[in-house]
């Protein structure tokens, strides 16, 4: 069957201020490049992705243009926009700048830029899920025990380990039907929404299916975070360069 038209999300306009750094986080440079481009890399590589949209912080569109994107030969990336305050007000303006592209996309998936180790392989099984199920997210099995707590942090409740999942991105859905879900977001006052699939679950009410991602694709967002990278990147670059 013929392959579907693919275009990616990839969100660089938080402000990371759990990372406490002078910079943006995903601009802090792990053996000399910076954590964006690792990003960005893995999708202009990849067999599954067709092009491009990366939302940054307002006013930084030509910066980003000159110093990443050109520097690094990114091809993909079709347009540069800016985000919003939230997360989900990036994701609509990413959404939204999906009508300047030439042939519009079957699938949408939405990636965090933090998440530097997003692989190929992960790219393929969800191309692959979401060809089944038309919206899907990568995750992965809580390794710890989970608690639900009260506003005092006492426990209330502690759900079976074998259904917890932390979830990751990429967040893949038809176009159609993430772009909808988020208009109808839009039109309330959006409140503790934290990640795409939960739009999709609410506005939709369709099912989102949860598929393998990796335990080294981890968001960068607290200094001890870049240790960890260092050490997977060095893996990689062993690998590659054997
Ligand atoms: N208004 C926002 C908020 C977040 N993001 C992006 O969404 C991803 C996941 O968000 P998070 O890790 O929370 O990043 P920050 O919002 O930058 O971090 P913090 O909450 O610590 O400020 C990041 O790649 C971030 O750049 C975005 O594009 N627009
Ligand atoms: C979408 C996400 O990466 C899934 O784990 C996460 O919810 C983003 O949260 P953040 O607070 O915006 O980092």
């Amino acid at each position: 069957m013929d392959k579907k038209k693919c275009t990616a999300i990839v969100l660089s306009a938080g402000q990371g201020k759990r990372m406490g750094s002078a910079i943006q986080k995903q601009y802090i440079e792990l053996s000399g490049k910076p954590i964006i481009f690792y990003t960005l890399d893995a999708f202009q590589k990849s067999a599954i992705i067709d092009d491009i949209v990366l939302v940054v912080g307002e006013g930084q569109e030509n910066w980003v243009r000159d110093e990443i994107v050109e520097k690094y030969q990114l091809t993909k990336v079709r347009s540069i926009i800016p985000g919003g305050k939230e997360r989900y007000d990036s994701v609509w303006a990413g959404l939204r700048g999906l009508h300047a592209l030439k042939e519009q996309p079957e699938y949408v998936f939405i990636h965090d830029g933090a998440r530097m180790f997003v692989d190929e392989q992960i790219l393929t099984r969800g191309y692959e899920n979401v060809e089944k199920f038309g919206a899907c997210v990568a995750g992965m099995p809580s390794k710890d025990t989970v608690k639900l707590v009260d506003e005092d942090q006492f426990a209330v409740n502690t759900p079976p380990r074998k259904l917890i999942w932390a979830v990751q991105t990429p967040q893949i859905f038809k176009a159609d039907l993430i772009e909808n879900a988020y208009a109808r977001l839009m039109e309330e006052v959006p409140d503790n929404i934290t990640d795409d699939a939960m739009v999709v679950e609410q506005m939709m009410k369709v099912p989102v299916k949860l598929y393998e991602g990796s335990y080294e694709n981890i968001k960068i967002t607290t200094p001890e975070d870049l240790e960890i990278a260092k050490v997977f990147l060095a893996k990689r670059k062993e690998k590659y360069h054997k």
